[in-house]
């Protein structure tokens, strides 16, 4: 039987990729590359294709023999689903209902969908947990708390189990550098910085120090992305053994602030990075820190790289090697 990933050519869809075939699992990979590049795909049969195209859906599910799905594809950034909304409810929304729609006509019971710590919004306190508040502060947080609200109720309506995984910042690259993080245009921090460090930019803009946080820049829980791969694995786990559907954070527990992480990176590559003060980015939450426990017992979840020198040092062999991303 095989695991269907959307997204697969993405970031995070590509370092789970790797790491089910590491766990010798079959895997088939739909995205359209918007955002992905293929020759992130390690070992996968590979679709080019649109989560609304339905007919391909169809011919994805018959021809191939399909018991699970892990659903990364989607538009992923805060500020731009500021500026752009319908894009967002467009395609993570709509484009979820389709996939969602084919998984019961073809009878597929099982997907863990990639949801966010945005779904959160401004927290009521933190360590975060599972059964706080969601009040979203940005459209793309609202789009993924639709999305796992129309997971829930297709669970009750049809026997559609899911694991709805919430991820904290996701950072950090395969171990080996054999694939990294390449978004174009790049707008997450960690990237950013280390593009500075290689003279690729010239400085980093902080975007905003008059937040309620010690130094006034926001705090995020930043996440090995290959820790978050392996916890794909084990939610389908879960899902195979226990037929019951769940929401979990991922995260580590400790939070770093801008200015911390531009520090931390400046230690792990010995480079002078400038960094440069700017307005706050519409719909940033100040803190975000997650309480993981429940992922830790139920799951049995244990990061295996949590601190930030370890996860920036990964995203630094990337970058070091491969400056231009995937481009040749
Ligand atoms: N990066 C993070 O820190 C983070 C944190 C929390 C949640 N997430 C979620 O994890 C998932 C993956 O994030 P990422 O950082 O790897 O993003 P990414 O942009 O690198 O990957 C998303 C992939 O989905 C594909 N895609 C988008 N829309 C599609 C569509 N309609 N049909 C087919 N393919 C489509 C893109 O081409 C891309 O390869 C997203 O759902 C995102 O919301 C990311
Ligand atoms: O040039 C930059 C880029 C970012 N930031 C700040 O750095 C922090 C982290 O930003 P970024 O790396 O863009 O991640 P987030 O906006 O926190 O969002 C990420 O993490 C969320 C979960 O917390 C996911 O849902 C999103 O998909 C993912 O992009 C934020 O406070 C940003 O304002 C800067 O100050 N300067």
């Amino acid at each position: 039987m095989a695991i269907l990933v959307t997204g697969g050519a993405g970031y995070i869809g590509s370092h789970t990729v790797l790491y089910l075939n590491q766990q010798g699992e079959e895997v088939i990979v739909l995205d359209n590359l918007q955002k992905g590049h293929i020759d992130a795909v390690q070992n996968a049969k590979f679709y080019q294709g649109e989560l609304k195209n339905e007919s391909l859906l169809d011919e994805i599910f018959t021809s191939n023999q399909i018991n699970s799905v892990i659903h990364f594809a989607a538009n992923s950034l805060v500020g731009e689903s500021v500026e752009k909304p319908l894009e967002y409810y467009e395609n993570n929304v709509i484009g979820s209902y389709h996939l969602i729609k084919k998984m019961v006509e073809h009878n597929v019971k099982n997907i863990v969908f990639s949801s966010t710590a945005a779904t959160y919004g401004n927290p009521v306190k933190v360590p975060i947990q599972e059964n706080d508040p969601t009040v979203p502060t940005n459209p793309y947080g609202d789009t993924k708390l639709a999305i796992e609200k129309m997971l829930k109720w297709a669970d009750g309506a049809y026997g559609l189990k899911s694991v709805c995984l919430r991820y904290f910042n996701a950072a950090g690259a395969d171990p080996e550098g054999k694939i990294g993080e390449d978004h174009t245009p790049e707008s997450h921090l960690i990237p950013i910085v280390l593009q500075a460090a290689l003279g690729q930019r010239e400085n980093v803009a902080i975007f905003g120090d008059d937040y309620p946080t010690e130094d006034g820049t926001c705090i995020r829980d930043y996440i090995h992305v290959l820790d978050l791969a392996a916890a794909h694995y084990l939610a389908l786990k879960k899902l195979h053994e226990t037929e019951e559907s769940g929401v979990y954070n991922l995260g580590n527990g400790t939070g770093f602030s801008v200015k911390q992480v531009i520090d931390t990176c400046r230690k792990v590559t010995g480079k002078d990075i400038a960094a440069i003060m700017a307005t706050r980015r519409a719909g940033d939450p100040a803190v975000l820190i997650a309480s993981s426990e429940k992922a830790q017992t139920e799951l049995g979840w244990i990061p295996k790289y949590p601190t930030l020198e370890e996860i920036v040092s990964h995203a630094w062999n990337w970058h070091k090697h491969h400056p231009n991303g995937y481009q040749k």
